[in-house]
Parts: C-alpha cells; structure tokens; sequence
C-alpha cells in the first residue's frame, strides 16, 4: 500500500513539473509575439496611407462620409460656411459679413462739363469778314480799280492789268478771258467814271466765279430705307493747309443749326491731329472718335460713320489724313478710306482742303487729289493771309468743281460760305 502511495505522488509531481514548464514557454511565446506585433505599430505611419515628405499629415480620402459640422454663420446659407467670391481671406469666414448693398461707393467727382462756346451765325459771314481779305484786295482790287478808272487804257495798261491778274495767281487761261471780256464791255458800255468801271470788273469777275454746280455743303441727313442716315463728309488735303481746322469750323457751323455731329479723326498720321479735333469737338459739344496714332485711316473713319449712324447724328465728318509722299500712296490711302466707309454709308461730300498762300502749289496738290478721289467741293483756306486770292477762280476752273467755303482765319468762326458776288465785292472794296 505504502509503495502505491509512493507512485501516486511521484506521478503526479511529474504532472505538475510538466504543466508547469509547458505554462512557462506558452507565456513566453506570447510575450515575443506581443512585442513583435508593438514594432509593427510603430512602424506604420500615422495618418493612414498618405507620408508627406514635408511632414504634414492629411487626411485619407475616399467614400466614407465625414459628418458636416454644424455651421455658426446662418445668414451665409448659400455658401454653407465655405470662403465666398470677394471674401478677405484673412477675416475668419465665420465672422460677420457686410452686404455688398451695405458698402457705400465714394461719390465720383462730377467732371464739368466742357462749357460750349456760342457759335456766330453762318449767314452774312463773308460780308463780316470782309476786312481779313485786305491782302488780297490790295493786289486785285486797288491796283485793277486804279488801272480801269483811269480813262481810256492804252495796250501797256492793259499788259498791267493782265499782270496784275497774273501776280494775283488767276492763271493764263483766266486772266485772258477776264482780260477779253473787260476790254468789250468798258467799250460797249462806253464806260468813263471809275464807278462804272468798278460795276464792269465787278461783274466779269463774278461771272468767272459763277458755275451751275450746287454750292450748299452736303451735311444734312437724307432717309434711306426709311431710316434716318447721316451726311458723311470727307474732308481730305495735304497736311498743314487747314484740314482739321476747317473740319472743327464746318461741326460749329452744323451745330449752331442744331445738328447733331459725329467727328473722325483719320488723320492718324500726327497724333496732335487727333487731339486739335478732340479741342474742336469739346468746344461744340460734338464726339469724336479717334484711334490710336498711327492706326489705319479707314478703319477709324469705319468706325466713326458706324458711331455716327448707331446714334443717329445728322452729320459724320471726317478728318483723313494727306501725305502726299506719292500719289499711289495717297490714293492707295484716301481710296481706301471712301471704300471702307462705303461699306455702310454712301460718301456725300469730298471736301478738298487748299492753303491760298501756296498758290500755283495748291492748285497742283488739287490735281493729284482730283485724280485720286471724286472731290465734290473746294475750302480755300488762308485767304486772310495771302495776296493771291485769284487762286479761287483758278482753281474752281481746272477742277470744274465749286469753291464752297473760304478761311479766313485761325478763329473758330471764320469760316464763310463761298458767295461770288459778296466774294468780288469784298476783294474790290
Ligand atoms: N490764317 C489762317 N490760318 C488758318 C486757316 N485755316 C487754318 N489755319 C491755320 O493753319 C494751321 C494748320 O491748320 P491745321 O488745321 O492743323 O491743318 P491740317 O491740314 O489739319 O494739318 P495736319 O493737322 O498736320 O494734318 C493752323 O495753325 C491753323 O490755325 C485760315 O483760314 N486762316
């Protein structure tokens, strides 16, 4: 029985030893994979899947659906919380916002308008303007009134009153025929005072001034297709003879009628030119469109007519440019201009600019621009301040083409319609 009992313990010591070292290496088996499963950990980086080299941390993306967090701003409801157009973004976004009606606009300083200057009235001008043709009257008038009412005129007297209309730039061909018509008539008439003189020259010399074309300047606006169409006037020349001037007087002139004026400077070869018709136009009250210096010609003079008719003005003038380096270059110029503008507008007037003191000169540039360009009217400019005002009668000759305004001064308002008869009177005085 005793060695029974001995064998029971025995065994069960061996049970024990065994339970015991296999509990020993299990829990040292787990401590290991423990361990191993923390480096694992803390190799993974934070932030999920995403490592920014420049450490900052973003959070994963995908389909999951963050819960919105409630927005303070209730009064932003159609931005939901998020920065809106013209919000400064260092405000906080849920600070809060003005309306854009709250935020009150300095007030523009009120631009004074150019004041208008008062405009003489165009009817009777040459008749005030009668004194500022005293150069030229001192040539033709004087001097011929002088030879004519001496008497009897012998051939040397009648050589220097053909001399006379010569120096003051009437041409060969005009003088002649002045020269022919004055002889008959002073002996037809039997003509023995210098009063009776004095009618004769002044009546020949009219009637060499008169012509059957239409004198009046076509800047009224006619209907087409039962709309309201403004007159479109070009008013072309050699640079320095006065165009933009004459341009800016002919705008006073229409509105002091109550015309309305759209003015384009294509005269784009001097930028000045462009801003002395701007002058002109602020100081009638007119608009001008311009374009940048050196832009084509025609195309600014497109747009002016465009203007012009989109607003419904009565008149559309426009300053174009006149080198006249080569004809073929003025005419590739000039004709491109009325081309252009004849896209949407018929031309109705070419006023050909002439200087008067440039004499025998003007009346070559006036051939060139008649070969160029269908002139229908002649402005003799300077008139004032020459002695050869006989150009008019040259020049209204060879063109076949009237004189229908004359300058007779730098002033805004002198400018005077062309009227033979007042013309001949004022150069005999
Ligand atoms: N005495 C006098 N001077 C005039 C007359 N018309 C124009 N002028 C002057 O002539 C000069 C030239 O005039 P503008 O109108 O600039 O001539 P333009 O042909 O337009 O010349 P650009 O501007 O160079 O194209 C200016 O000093 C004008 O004041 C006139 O009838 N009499």
């Amino acid at each position: 029985m005793s060695s029974t009992w001995f064998l029971f313990v025995v065994v069960a010591v061996v049970v024990l030893v065994a339970l015991l070292v296999t509990g020993l290496l299990i829990a040292r088996r787990r401590r290991i994979s423990l361990d191993a499963q923390r480096e694992v950990e803390e190799k993974k980086p934070k932030g999920g899947s995403y490592a920014a080299s420049g450490g900052i941390a973003l959070a994963p993306g995908g389909t999951a659906e963050a819960e919105a967090p409630e927005h303070p701003v209730e009064d932003r409801p159609e931005v939901d919380g998020q920065p809106a157009v013209g919000d400064d973004a260092a405000v906080p976004r849920d600070s809060a916002q003005r309306t854009l009606r709250d935020v009150k606009l300095p007030e523009a300083p009120e631009e004074p308008a150019p004041a208008t200057e008062e405009i003489d009235p165009a009817t009777g001008r040459l008749e005030r303007l009668r004194g500022r043709l005293s150069k030229s009257r001192s040539v033709l008038g004087t001097s011929l009134l002088g030879l004519l009412g001496a008497g009897d005129l012998d051939e040397d007297s009648w050589q220097d009153v053909e001399d006379t209309l010569l120096m003051a730039d009437l041409g060969a061909a005009t003088t002649n025929q002045i020269v022919e018509r004055l002889r008959d008539e002073l002996s037809r008439r039997a003509v023995r005072s210098s009063a009776e003189a004095r009618e004769v020259l002044h009546e020949v010399l009219t009637a060499q001034l008169s012509t059957d074309s239409e004198r009046a300047v076509r800047a009224l606006p006619h209907i087409v297709d039962g709309k309201k169409q403004p007159a479109v006037v070009l008013v072309a020349g050699v640079n320095g003879t006065g165009k933009t001037t004459t341009t800016g007087k002919l705008a006073r002139v229409l509105v002091a009628q109550d015309k309305s004026v759209v003015l384009g400077a294509a005269d784009t070869f001097r930028a000045a030119a462009a801003d002395q018709l701007q002058t002109w136009a602020e100081r009638v009250g007119a608009e001008v469109v311009r374009g940048k210096e050196g832009a084509d010609p025609a195309a600014v003079a497109f747009d002016a007519v465009k203007r012009g008719i989109d607003t419904g003005v009565d008149a559309v003038l426009v300053d174009t440019a006149g080198r006249l380096h080569t004809k073929t270059g003025l005419m590739d110029e000039l004709g491109k201009v009325k081309r252009v503008v004849e896209k949407q507008a018929k031309v109705d007037e070419v006023l050909l600019v002439l200087d008067a003191t440039t004499g025998q000169n003007g009346l070559m540039q006036a051939r060139v621009f008649a070969e160029v360009i269908d002139v229908t009217g002649i402005v003799l400019t300077k008139l004032d301040g020459t002695a050869k005002g006989g150009i008019v009668f040259q020049v209204q000759k060879e063109l076949g083409v009237p004189v229908k305004l004359v300058g007779l001064g730098e002033g805004p308002d002198d400018l005077a319609p062309f009227e033979p008869g007042a013309f001949v009177d004022a150069l005999l005085g």
